[in-house]
């Protein structure tokens, strides 16, 4: 749980987020308050609820990622959820229930990274014993097996292969046939767990070895049955749930499947208005979880939701549609910037590429005119724009080594300036 103040939050929202202010407000205050919840004794802390968030706003404008970033900021788990999924044919009111086992399974993954760190020292050196012993076997005397741990850290050893033996890993679960629900799902590592665990023989390098030693080595030395339970903890009192959609999950008078519709809210209710959720890993309590709902509300507004869903979406924002001007922001401003990113991976091939700011310019500037004319899908459309104009070097860095390439207006428009004037090419292209 980050201590950080809201202001303090807010401004590290902004190294990644343009604009948007009311919604970082919002997210903002609302962590705080769970920190000051946190802050508080005996029974007043129970009764404090989290003050759940509805937020309004076109598509692409930064809903998720306002979310998404607060959650990696605290460290909380995050999940993010299509409210309309649970309209789709063959789903009964009970999956709602499967939120919170998904994100008992991101605390999970969450919590081990982090107890990771604190063994790491430890972890480090049962890799380097397990490394030697594969390069000169479990029988080689102490002297031989001190001088190649030598050769080992001075990096000598680095490019041979070895074959280690580590935990089958991956996301390796399944469903019980005929039990969802209260079973869930199972990983297959925890259900051999009994028979020694899953392992299997790998051929790396050295230098390749230690990441995956060092991960195996790390969950010997963690105790699984606390870091579950300090993980259902986090979820209770730092989960993090995004409803997106939640506005197409709205009754409308007259229309066909309203019903289904209003159900899904019925089902979400006491989800958000707090229960217990029966998990694998022991019973949830759902009632300190923050739940951010977010939907464009072009149709439906959100005094159609069931007035107890409503109630306890108390903190409303609007977010605005971006500007031509936040195009360019986001383009450039940001720590990881679009921008950024393509220099950086560009540089990997030792190809420079240089934007100039009438390149950025020009690149707002198609991202805007194809919003207009096709579809408004927000900042996602930069990154459609983006992909096209450097589709070309994209493919032939590989053979421009040593090059640098100027990305300007006249750049842009050369790759994609026909293609945004043409509303029928934009639809399939940008
Ligand atoms: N204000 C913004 N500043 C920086 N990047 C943004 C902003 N808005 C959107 N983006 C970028 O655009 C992409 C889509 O944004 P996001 O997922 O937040 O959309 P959204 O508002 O949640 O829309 P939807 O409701 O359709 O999911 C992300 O990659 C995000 O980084």
């Amino acid at each position: 749980m980050t201590d950080l103040s809201p202001r303090e939050i807010v401004s590290e929202l902004d190294r990644h987020i343009v604009g948007q202010r009311d919604a970082k407000r919002a997210v903002a205050i609302a962590l705080r308050n769970r920190w000051r919840r946190l802050q508080l004794q005996g029974h007043l802390r129970e009764e404090v609820q989290p003050k759940n968030i509805l937020m309004i706003g076109p598509t692409g404008v930064g809903k998720t990622e306002i979310s998404r970033r607060l959650a990696k900021l605290a460290n909380a788990p995050f999940l993010k959820v299509e409210a309309t999924k649970f309209t789709e044919v063959g789903y009964v009111g009970r999956d709602v229930e499967q939120i919170v086992r998904d994100l008992v399974e991101v605390a999970i993954g969450l919590t081990r990274e982090q107890k990771r760190k604190d063994v790491q020292a430890k972890a480090h050196m049962a890799a380097e014993e397990r490394v030697l012993t594969a390069l000169v076997g479990a029988t080689a005397s102490p002297a031989t097996r001190e001088s190649f741990r030598k050769k080992l850290r001075d990096g000598d050893m680095d490019d041979k292969e070895i074959e280690i033996e580590v935990a089958a890993s991956g996301p390796a679960a399944m469903e019980i046939p005929g039990m969802p629900g209260q079973v869930g799902m199972i990983s297959l590592g925890e259900m051999f767990k009994g028979l020694g665990g899953q392992k299997k023989t790998r051929r790396v390098t050295v230098k390749d070895s230690y990441e995956q030693l060092i991960a195996d080595e790390s969950d010997k030395l963690l105790d699984q049955e606390s870091l579950v339970a300090e993980a259902v903890r986090t979820v209770e009192n730092a989960g993090i749930v995004f409803l997106d959609e939640i506005d197409k999950i709205c009754a409308r008078e007259g229309r066909a499947g309203d019903v289904s519709r209003e159900g899904v809210q019925r089902d979400l209710l006491p989800l958000i208005e707090g229960t217990t959720v029966a998990t694998k890993h022991g019973p949830v309590k759902t009632d300190h979880i923050l739940f951010i709902a977010s939907g464009a509300f072009h149709v439906a507004k959100p005094s159609d939701l069931l007035p107890e869903l409503q109630g306890r979406l108390p903190i409303r924002v609007e977010l605005n549609a971006l500007t031509r001007e936040d195009f360019v922001r986001i383009l450039d401003d940001t720590e990881a910037s679009l921008v950024k990113q393509y220099v950086a991976l560009l540089a990997t091939e030792n190809v420079t590429l240089a934007f100039t700011p009438d390149g950025i310019d020009a690149l707002a500037d198609v991202a805007v005119e194809v919003n207009s004319t096709v579809e408004n899908i927000g900042a996602r459309r930069l990154q459609t724009v983006m992909e096209r104009v450097l589709d070309e070097i994209s493919f032939t860095a590989a053979d421009m080594g040593g090059q640098t390439v100027t990305v300007d207006g006249a750049y842009v428009r050369k790759y994609v300036g026909d293609l945004a004037k043409n509303a029928d090419l934009s639809r399939f292209i940008l």
